[in-house]
């Protein structure tokens, strides 16, 4: 499939001239739009405060948008999230890790969705959470409290949490934060595997010396969207120039 056709298929995540400002009149979106086409990994790069998470929090509903419309899986953004379609593994300081839950019952919030009023898991869930957990490596840990576990280990929970929900857009922010190299392979190879299941991950992170690697489109962003496309035709020195200001580090270039 060429580029082009790829993006024109209505799947995958749509933004369309998004425009996010905040209550205290800081607009950190403008203007944005991009495409990811379904069963693909995105990579969502850019410095601190370009407003990558406020590209999710506008993907979820959390934030209002400003103007602008968002179709995710080919249908209105709401829709989608209504229909529990779309999961959301948040940034580890987004999340309050004094709350006294295990871990298993953080796995079966993605259930949720699937549930009737009074949250009754029934076997099946029982039967998804621990799949969930043993796809993410963390059977053995599923009776401890989620706040005494390590870094690395509260983010296979979460991610976990977004299989079980068995959402089909999957968006993770910052998920390679403060994650050793093993832990960071771990992950790699699970987002592989979700993609080739047929789901659309939106991967925003600092770690831009393996984005080559795992992700087949990026997007670069700095208050809009400066470029969108394949990881070949985006990834390139001169966009990152472009989104860092010359900040750039940890990349080793082919052809410096
Ligand atoms: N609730 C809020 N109210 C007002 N301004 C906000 C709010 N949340 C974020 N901002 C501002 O919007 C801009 C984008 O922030 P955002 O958190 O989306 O950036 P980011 O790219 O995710 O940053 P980082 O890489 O540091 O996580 C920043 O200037 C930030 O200060």
């Amino acid at each position: 499939m060429t580029e082009l056709s790829a993006l024109q298929q209505p799947g995958g995540i749509h933004v369309s001239d998004v425009t996010v400002t905040y209550r205290n009149g800081h607009t950190a979106l403008r203007n944005t739009t991009l495409d990811i086409p379904t069963a693909s990994i995105a990579a969502l790069v850019g410095i601190n405060g370009s407003g990558k998470s406020t590209l999710f929090k506008a993907i979820m509903g959390f934030v209002p948008l400003s103007s602008g419309s968002i179709t995710l899986l080919g249908r209105p953004g709401s829709q989608a999230l209504k229909q529990n379609l779309v999961s959301y593994v948040p940034q580890a300081e987004d999340v309050d890790w004094s709350f006294p839950v295990l871990v298993e019952d953080v796995v079966m919030m993605g259930r949720y969705g699937h549930m009737g009023m009074l949250r009754i898991a029934r076997q099946q869930d029982r039967d998804i959470v621990t799949d969930a957990l043993a796809r993410v490596g963390m059977s053995d840990y599923r009776h401890r409290q989620i706040g005494e576990l390590s870094g690395g280990q509260k983010k296979r929970v979460f991610l976990a949490r977004a299989i079980a929900q068995r959402g089909r857009v999957i968006l993770l922010d910052e998920p390679f934060t403060g994650v050793d190299v093993n832990t960071e392979r771990q992950i790699i190879s699970l987002l592989h595997e979700l993609r080739d299941e047929g789901r659309t991950l939106l991967v925003s992170t600092h770690n831009l010396a393996s984005v080559s690697e795992y992700c087949d489109h990026t997007v670069i962003i700095k208050g809009t969207v400066l470029a969108c496309g394949t990881t070949a035709t985006t990834f390139t020195r001169e966009n990152l120039e472009n989104a860092f200001s010359g900040a750039l580090r940890d990349i080793v270039w082919e052809n410096p």
